[in-house]
């Protein structure tokens, strides 16, 4: 995957608010509740000045009960008003990273394979977690605090102005300079170091689980030092920019309450100044000053949010990232289902059941069941597959060897469709594999990879995946064919054994065995497998390749292995060197 692709904080942030669209409703209600909420508080100070003006006996247009009627009625209104605006944002962020995480998930399905092969594992754990955990800051402190901020900047600019426009101005400049030219200095000053942050902390992850997977070669090879070196260096550097975030955090909250003080004095010199030309009474220094120095906090909460925002659009950006990657090879959906044909039974697998007649291509009886044509391949730039041709013929067992690196698994891998071709034609069941339903073309082939990946489940659901419908009666079926029914028998659950009960302790071989049992169970009648029996000793691997000879009837097999007892069971083997001469080949 490609680095992170850098994007201006504008286009950060107008991409994560668009998302918000269809909370609107709450958002409105939150802003609404939190501005009347700040109102609500401030008032109760410039409520508390007008006494102050009662018992110093200058006449005011509220009487000294309403005072105190409205002050302690403000407190209250503003404790509920607080609690609803705060759910309302929370209620809003929290569902809007249930969404995003959706969304991410949704995107890495469509990445994979081919786009995750090469990724850091450990750096999208980071993205998956953390970083979408940190866009809560922006959803729920972020996007209703500026809104409030700055419908309150023109309320309380208005209130100060109906005692003099140049008091009304100050009070104007004072909110900007706090609520945005602070905060945009703070941010400027502290440049890339949140998304330094996010890349550290996303290398870190990588670099933990990467030693825990070589765990053992770590300690074999006695290079625990060497990795805690490292692990420390990158810490190091996490924690260097994590004390810069801090520090400019702590630098932020200085400056902004120094230039509070500064502009509340002013207020206080500028209505003074009023006063003294006779342009202000004295009700409106004393009401403008109080109401300027108990009306900072919208402007403040925005000014706290300079720094940690840098943060925020740093994972918003990686997040972005995985959510704008095109994937290599896009899942096919619409096109007309396909029938393969067992030709030994004149038995049909239907893959698509519905209106199958109306689209099934007759000419797929005869077609053979798969062929490469003309095949050209490569990664990124080196050449693995130049001008690949073979035809797999139905109900046999085809064998592929060639030497290592001469590109058999990515033979396997250009049939399921993982990897798009740069060159020529494949075909599966006489349809061009470009032409089936990716759902289809799954349920047509089962793929048994070199390494065989548990879940921490049951044994049971970890074959299951292969049919979710599948009775247990079909799973022991499958197991038996695979020969590991009797080894998943002496566990001490059985088939309910936990594969985290088990901890690390299945064998290579046995956990083959288990690939090859969810290959059996999925049933499909194109089977590649890539080298099945590496790991096994001779009984196991005949019992299965006895299994695989009798799927012959209804199945055509690919096997790839650089066992000789095993390619004993093909009817064909081709070399994969003798495939690149471009004619093509059938036994
Ligand atoms: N995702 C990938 N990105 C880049 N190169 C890759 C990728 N997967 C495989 N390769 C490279 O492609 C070449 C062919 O790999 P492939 O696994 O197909 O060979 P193979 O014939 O199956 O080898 P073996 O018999 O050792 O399993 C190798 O050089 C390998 O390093």
């Amino acid at each position: 995957m490609k680095q992170a692709k850098k994007r201006s904080n504008f286009q950060i942030m107008s991409r994560l608010i668009g998302l918000v669209k269809p909370l609107t409703g709450y958002m409105v209600l939150a802003i609404l509740m939190g501005l009347a909420g700040h109102l609500c508080a401030s008032f109760i100070t410039i409520l508390g000045a007008y006494g102050v003006l009662h018992v110093l006996g200058i006449k005011t247009s509220v009487s000294l009960g309403w005072i105190f009627a409205l002050a302690v009625g403000f407190a209250l209104v503003r404790a509920g008003l607080r609690y609803g605006e705060q759910s309302c944002n929370h209620f809003i962020a929290f569902k809007l990273l249930a969404l995003i995480r959706d969304q991410v998930f949704i995107a890495l399905r469509r990445l994979c394979p081919a786009k995750l092969e090469g990724r850091d594992k450990g750096d999208l754990i980071s993205v998956i977690t953390s970083d979408i955990e940190l866009l809560e800051v922006f959803y729920a402190h972020t996007i209703s605090p500026t809104a409030i901020s700055f419908l309150f900047t023109i309320i309380m600019c208005l209130f100060i102005g109906s005692f003099h426009v140049v008091a009304g101005i100050l009070a104007l400049i004072a909110y900007l300079t706090v609520g945005i030219f602070v905060p945009l200095l703070i941010s400027r000053a502290s440049g890339d170091v949140g998304m330094s942050f996010r890349k550290g902390a996303g290398e870190l992850s990588a670099f933990v689980l990467d030693s825990l997977r070589g765990l053992s070669e770590t300690q074999q090879y006695a290079q625990g030092n060497i990795r805690l070196q490292q692990m420390n260096e990158k810490t190091k550097r996490l924690s260097k920019d994590e004390a810069q975030m801090k520090r400019m955090s702590g630098r932020n909250t200085a400056i902004t309450n120094s230039v509070i003080l500064v502009f509340d004095l002013a207020m206080l010199f500028v209505c003074t100044i009023l006063y003294q030309k006779g342009a202000i009474e004295f009700a409106g220094v004393l009401i403008s000053t109080v109401a300027l120095m108990s009306s900072f906090g919208p402007c403040v909460a925005l000014a706290a949010l300079g720094s940690t925002l840098q943060n925020t659009f740093a994972a918003g950006n990686r997040v972005l990232d995985i959510l704008d990657e095109k994937p290599l090879v896009e899942e096919i959906t619409g096109k007309a289902p396909v029938v393969f044909e067992s030709q030994a039974k004149g038995k049909s697998k239907n893959i698509s059941v519905e209106n199958c007649d109306a689209f099934c291509d007759k000419k797929a009886d005869l077609a053979p069941a798969a062929e490469v044509s003309h095949l050209s391949f490569c990664y990124e730039s080196e050449e693995i597959l130049s001008d690949v041709s073979a035809v797999i013929p139905r109900n046999q067992i085809v064998g592929i060897v060639g030497k290592s690196g001469s590109g058999k698994s990515t033979l396997l891998k250009l049939l399921m469709r993982f990897w798009r071709p740069s060159s020529g034609r494949i075909s599966v069941a006489g349809k061009s594999i470009e032409q089936i339903n990716t759902s289809d073309l799954r349920q047509m082939e089962s793929f048994v990879t070199q390494e065989t990946y548990l879940f921490h489940d049951s044994i049971r659901n970890n074959i299951k995946i292969a049919k979710l419908s599948a009775t247990d009666e079909e799973i022991e079926v499958a197991c038996k064919k695979a020969s590991v029914h009797d080894f998943i028998m002496s566990l001490p659950k059985g088939y309910d054994t936990s594969v985290g009960e088990l901890g690390d302790t299945l064998s290579g071989g046995e956990r083959q065995r288990i690939g090859l049992a969810r290959a059996f169970l999925h049933d499909a009648p194109l089977m590649l497998l890539d080298e099945p029996t590496s790991n096994l000793d001779s009984l196991n691997e005949a019992v299965i390749l006895k299994s695989l000879y009798e799927q012959r009837s209804d199945k055509t097999i690919v096997l790839v292995s650089h066992r000789e007892s095993t390619m004993k069971i093909a009817d064909t083997v081709y070399a994969m060197e003798e495939l690149t001469k471009g004619d093509v080949r059938e036994s």
